[in-house]
């Protein structure tokens, strides 16, 4: 699904109203009604006939003051209260305001709201939060703040307008506080705070509501970021004739003593998302315990140090290796020895692959940065979750987990699957997708091994690397949601979501 920046939006509204000649309160309304009929659904299931509406002093107020009308003509008891300045009122909000006046309801400032007020908003059946949209600036504070806490500690279904006040739309953090919403009801398209970051978690259910702007204005757009969801997905049909060579060889270099589930994850997953032939490139010493674990993929043993890592005598036939493949996964278990470290580089700066980097794959790059810069031009996906990628130099101190991800991958021009709630994989042309899949049951050593091995699986079997990356994030996020089902976010293991992948891609 597409989702949109605050400036796009303002583009949109902006193009329908001078352009379409369509009354900004008539996009209001829509919106209202949307944010009215969702309310209705909460106060029929609570069957409490009661809502209250905060509204602040922008656009975002004027759709709170126009569903507390629609609330008021359909029998529900509704108070409203302005948080904010009146002074600061936009015209459209005070238009809201004038006609929720001609239905008998009151816009009460909220700074000097009776003392029953608390009492009376506390038995409501559902609270509205229209305090700011995609407008706001800054931190939340003051009677906004006090408005914000109120919401979040009564215990009662709050229904955001548009987004959560206090997540800023295009990054999804919060500034100062933010409203935890039961559900968000936003216009026309998602906003990115609604997937990334606190914001996702601050967003609740969340439904996209047409508000009447004209498809003709959407279809020309030129786009830049998605959300990926299962029921979006595309894999080949595989065709009848096909063998194995027609699935792609995938090489995975990885392993070492102390590491040799890794790998076997690694390739069990590439085995499971459809690969032809996968080949398992492991240090010799753990050859023999890796051979024994992994029936379903080839084993092959490379010169190993003593310390049972690769060693520097294994660059050429490591490289021999990833050479006569069609992708290869560098990474898993591999360790962070010197001699492998540089074994690693050793590949990245001689091979025209395409690679998928992992773990330890992606550690060997600490300090040596333009070895990947070096790769430019050839496909190279890094697969870091936050501490790997933050050796590679990746600082995620501003929140905005969405635009390093991307500047990330502009600048060193490779892809980013940047690991986490709500895993954001990024292009070096500006391309992004936000995954939707996954639960907390996946934070456990071993989901990652799996992930890069779907990753590289998909990447031979003919798809693009726009096709392949996105999808193998989100199948390997809605495996783990299966697994997650059936045997609980505690207990669930990485094994039990490799056997999970099956069901996730047997429609294809
Ligand atoms: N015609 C349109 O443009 C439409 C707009 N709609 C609604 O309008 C919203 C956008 O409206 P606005 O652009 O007026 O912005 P908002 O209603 O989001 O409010 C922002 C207002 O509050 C101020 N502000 C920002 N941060 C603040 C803070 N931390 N503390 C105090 N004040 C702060 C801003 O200066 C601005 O005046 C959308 O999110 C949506 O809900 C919808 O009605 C659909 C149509
Ligand atoms: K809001």
């Amino acid at each position: 699904m597409r989702i949109a920046t605050a400036e796009r939006m303002r583009e949109l509204d902006r193009e329908a109203i001078e352009g379409e000649g369509i009354a900004s309160l008539t996009l209001m309304e829509n919106a209202a009604a949307a944010l009215a009929d969702r309310a209705m659904v909460y106060l029929h299931k609570q069957n409490v006939p009661r809502a209250v509406v905060f509204c602040g002093t922008g656009n975002n107020g004027g759709d709170g003051a126009a569903a507390a009308r629609l609330l008021k003509e359909a029998g529900v008891e509704v108070r409203a209260v302005l948080v904010g300045d009146r002074d600061n009122m936009t015209g459209d909000c005070r238009a809201m305001e004038a006609r929720l006046a001609q239905a008998g309801v009151r816009l009460e400032p909220f700074s000097d709201a009776d003392p029953d007020f608390a009492a009376w908003a506390l038995r409501a059946g559902v609270f509205l939060d229209a305090l700011f949209g995609i407008g706001l600036r800054r931190a939340v504070e003051g009677d906004c703040a006090t408005a914000v806490h109120m919401m979040n500690s009564s215990g009662i279904p709050v229904i955001s307008a548009d987004i959560p006040s206090g997540v800023e739309a295009d990054t999804g953090r919060i500034l100062g506080v933010a409203v935890e919403a039961a559900e968000t009801v936003t216009f026309t398209y998602p906003k990115v705070g609604h997937f990334v970051g606190q914001g996702q978690i601050c967003t609740g259910e969340l439904t996209v509501a047409d508000i009447g702007i004209p498809e003709k204005l959407t279809q020309v757009l030129e786009w830049d970021l998605w959300s990926v969801s299962p029921e979006e997905l595309e894999l080949p049909h595989r065709a009848r004739d096909a063998h194995k060579g027609s699935f792609g060889r995938v090489c995975i270099l990885g392993g070492s003593v102390g590491y040799t589930g890794a790998p076997v994850l690694s390739a069990m997953a590439a085995v499971r998302s459809g690969a032809g032939l996968v080949s398992l490139e492991v240090p010799a010493p753990i050859w023999p315990v890796v051979a024994g674990k992994l029936e379903v993929a080839m084993p092959r043993p490379l010169p190993a140090g003593k310390d049972g890592a690769l060693s520097l005598d294994s660059c050429e036939a490591a490289l021999n290796r990833v050479n006569s493949s069609d992708v290869a996964l560098i990474g898993p278990g591999l360790g962070r020895n010197n001699s492998t470290a540089a074994v690693v580089r050793h590949i990245l700066a001689h091979t025209e692959r395409p690679l998928v980097l992992d773990a330890d794959g992606i550690n060997a790059l600490e300090g040596h940065i333009d070895v990947l810069d070096a790769r430019r031009g050839f496909a190279t996906v890094l697969t870091p979750h936050d501490g790997e990628f933050a050796r590679l130099g990746g600082d995620l101190s501003s929140g905005d987990r969405l635009g390093v991800a991307r500047a990330f991958a502009a600048e060193h021009g490779c892809v980013l699957v940047l690991k986490g709630h709500r895993t954001i994989t990024a292009f070096p042309d500006g391309n992004a997708y936000v995954n939707t899949t996954g639960n907390p049951g996946m934070a456990k050593g071993g989901s990652g091994d799996i992930l890069a091995g779907m990753i590289v699986s998909l990447m031979a079997q003919g798809l693009t690397i726009r096709q392949a990356v996105p999808a193998a994030v989100c199948l390997h996020g809605q495996a783990g949601d299966l697994a997650a089902e059936e045997f609980g976010e505690y207990s669930m293991s990485p094994t039990d979501l490799i056997h999970k992948i099956p069901l996730t891609t047997k429609h294809f």
